[in-house]
């Protein structure tokens, strides 16, 4: 019993780390009023800056892909209690992100910068994707996502439950709406500098590569139902224009 209540508290904690740093970055990639953001910090040289938030994009990246792995949770559980694996995996994810909103080095130059009706519009399609997103983890299990119903149900003396395959509202019109959500905040900004420009490239190119990982597991574990979902519903662009 007292493990599970520490289980809980920690599961409770680390969800905490992840709403903080979550909201933040809301604020950071949207030049929203935080004192630091994607554009504003203390500036490094070019070449330093590259390499630093490259390294800090590239340290998510891999922790993500390695972490949320079947095997890697196995070899995991055996070391961290099974009820905070998913926890753990939140925890270390956030500090990674607090990590890349306190060193990210801001790169300026000016890419694109539009004003009036066009700018308006960027910054209406940046709140929707956050919006995709947070609604795909609340369509999906946003307690289980984060790890606090696998806490909750140790407290309880509940048995570990199976993720059950999903299609709701957002997964029938595109496999990864969560990812969607990301992609269109990442990109529509009426003011996209280099530094900007370099996080939404590497963030595009490791969420593409991380949904093909990902399906290889919904593959392995739910078989032909996924391959059909696979065959029906696009990859990340509703309608005609997705890729299946
Ligand atoms: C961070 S979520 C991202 C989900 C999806 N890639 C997206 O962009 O909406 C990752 C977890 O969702 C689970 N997942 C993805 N699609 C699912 C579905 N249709 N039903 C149930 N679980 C799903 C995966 O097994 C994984 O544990």
């Amino acid at each position: 019993m007292i493990g599970s209540v520490a289980a809980l508290i920690y599961g409770i904690a680390s969800y905490f780390v992840f709403f903080v740093s979550f909201v933040y970055t809301v604020a950071f990639i949207g030049n929203y009023w935080v004192p630091k953001s994607i554009d504003v910090g203390s500036e490094s040289g070019l070449m330093p800056s590259i390499l630093i938030n490259v390294a800090l994009l590239g340290a998510f990246a891999i922790q993500h892909s390695v972490m949320a792995r079947p095997a890697f949770k196995r070899r995991w559980t055996t070391i961290v209690p099974a009820p905070c694996e998913r926890s753990t995996y939140v925890l270390i994810s956030s500090l990674l992100l607090i990590l890349i909103l306190w060193q990210w080095r801001p790169i300026t130059t000016t890419i694109w910068r539009v004003e009036g009706v066009p700018a308006a519009i960027l910054s209406v399609i940046f709140w929707i994707g956050w919006l995709i997103a947070l609604a795909s983890t609340y369509s999906i299990d946003h307690f289980e996502l984060f790890g606090l119903r696998q806490v909750f149900d140790a407290v309880r003396g509940a048995a570990a439950r199976m993720t059950a395959f999903k299609t709701p509202l957002l997964y029938r019109l595109v496999r990864h709406p969560l990812m969607l959500g990301f992609l269109l905040a990442f990109w529509a900004t009426p003011h996209m500098t280099a530094g900007h420009l370099l996080f939404a490239v590497m963030m595009t190119g490791y969420i593409l590569i991380g949904v093909q990982l990902e399906e290889r597991d919904l593959v392995a574990q739910f078989g032909a139902t996924y391959e059909q979902y696979r065959r029906r519903v696009p990859m990340l662009m509703p309608g005609r224009l997705g890729a299946k």
